[in-house]
Formats: C-alpha cells, sequence, structure tokens
C-alpha cells in the first residue's frame, strides 16, 4: 500500500530516541501502529520500557503485542510520546484526531517530556486546515455547540468553515473512548493555528481539539530509504 514503507520508516527512526527504563507515550493511528509494532521487537530482545496507550486501540495492540502498560493515573512522569498527524506544518503544528484520539493523545503529549512526530511526507503542508480538523465535543447540546464552533472558526479568520458531525455505523455519531462525538471541521485553510485553537477552547461543550500546538519538537518524515529527523 502506498506509504506504508515510508510510515514504517518514520516509526524505525523514533526507536532510535527509545532508552531503557523509559515510560513512552504511544499514539494511535496506521502510522503509529509501525512504532509499537517495532517497539514490541526491541521488548522481546530485551529492552525494558513501559508504555501508555493514547487509545483503547493502541492499548488493545500493545496488550497483543506483549508491551507493558502502565495506566496513566499511575504514571508521574511520561520521558517520550510517539505519534502520528494529520497534517503537519512548517513550525512543527499539527491536526490530528483523524482516528478520534486526540484528547487522550492530546494528554498525553503535554504530560510527556518530549513529543515525536512521525509521519510519511503526505502529511506535510505549508499551511494546516485541508485535512478537516476534528473537535471533540459533548453529546449534550452538540447541535448548540457545533455552531459556536463554527463561530469560533470564522473569529480565527476561517473563511468559510463547515461543520460535520462523525458519523458511524449505522449513521449514528461516533462515540470516542471519552464517550464524546467528534466534529469534523471544514476549513480548507486555517490562517491563524494559534488564534483558531484559542478560539475553540473557550467554547463550553468542547472538550478538545485537533490542533497541537507547541507540543511537538521533533517530526520525523518517512521515506522510501530512510527518514528525516526535524527539531524544533
Ligand atoms: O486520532 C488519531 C490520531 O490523531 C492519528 O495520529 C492521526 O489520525 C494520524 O493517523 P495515521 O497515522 O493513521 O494517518
Amino acid at each position: 500500500m502506498a506509504n506504508e514503507r515510508e510510515k514504517e520508516n518514520a516509526a524505525i527512526a523514533a526507536i532510535e530516541f527509545v532508552e531503557d527504563g523509559m515510560t513512552i507515550g504511544l499514539g494511535t493511528g496506521s502510522t503509529a501502529k509501525y512504532f509499537v509494532e517495532n517497539l514490541a521487537e526491541e521488548i522481546a530482545d530485551g529492552l525494558m520500557v513501559r508504555g501508555v496507550p493514547t487509545s483503547e486501540e493502541t492499548r488493545r495492540l500493545a496488550e497483543s503485542l506483549g508491551v507493558p502498560l502502565v495506566p496513566i493515573e499511575h504514571v508521574d512522569r511520561i520521558h517520550l510520546t510517539v505519534d502520528g498527524a494529520d497534517e503537519v506544518d512548517g513550525h512543527a503544528q499539527l491536526i490530528k484526531g483523524g482516528g478520534a484520539a486526540l484528547l487522550r493523545e492530546k494528554i498525553i503529549a503535554n504530560a510527556s517530556d518530549l513529543m515525536i512526530v512521525i509521519a510519511d511526507p503526505s502529511k506535510q503542508v505549508e499551511m494546516l486546515g485541508q485535512f478537516p480538523l476534528p473537535v471533540e465535543v459533548t453529546p449534550f447540546g452538540y447541535t448548540i455547540t457545533a455552531k459556536k464552533v463554527y463561530d469560533a472558526l470564522k473569529a480565527a479568520g476561517v473563511a468559510k468553515p463547515r461543520i460535520d458531525v462523525r458519523n458511524g455505523p449505522g449513521n449514528k455519531p461516533i462515540i470516542t473512548d471519552g464517550g464524546n462525538y467528534i466534529l469534523d471541521c471544514h476549513c480548507s485553510v486555517i490562517p491563524d493555528a494559534p488564534r483558531a485553537a484559542f478560539e475553540l477552547a473557550s467554547v463550553p461543550g468542547v472538550v478538545e481539539h485537533g490542533l497541537f500546538i507547541g507540543l511537538a519538537r521533533t517530526v520525523i518524515i518517512g521515506q522510501d530509504d530512510g527518514a528525516s529527523v526535524f527539531e524544533y
């Protein structure tokens, strides 16, 4: 499949940052999956680390591969988090949440000494916004919250936002690991991502949004024959 080798090469490069004794945030998605698989191989060879999964999906994967896990409530330090992204710009600003895991991903990234993003080149953008921005909202009042999210994006300079509730099987809203809904905000371009993050965070009913600003300090872009590491 397209980009699989690039994704895996980014994940393999991230393994270089792992050291014995670390507590590691385990990201969610098809790129982070390669990191968990490669980490599991290192653990089988004797590496001593433990993981904090960013989703139930990743928890199940890590458990199936024998990666020791610890609940976040039992952790006082996370040394490193390795996660994918839906978009990454030249300032290491991200859109995340395409897999609906953004809330736990952001809690864990924010609690980590270092967040490393792993991605294939298709995720690199000049300006965020082509990928619909996921916003996690409480089911209570979500139609009103959606209108306020629209207003917030307009206030942040998004010209014509379109907000869709993300549906799953049976055309019903998908439920996140946190029991919430996801609004997918089609923006085309987000001209001022920090401003959009600020405006969205002030909307009651918004639990979290998929703009990750100032969290990632290392971005690894995989290629067919290796990976490039960018430090911010
Ligand atoms: O909620 C999902 C996460 O934010 C993922 O990290 C993101 O969607 C990227 O996933 P993938 O590596 O599958 O493109």
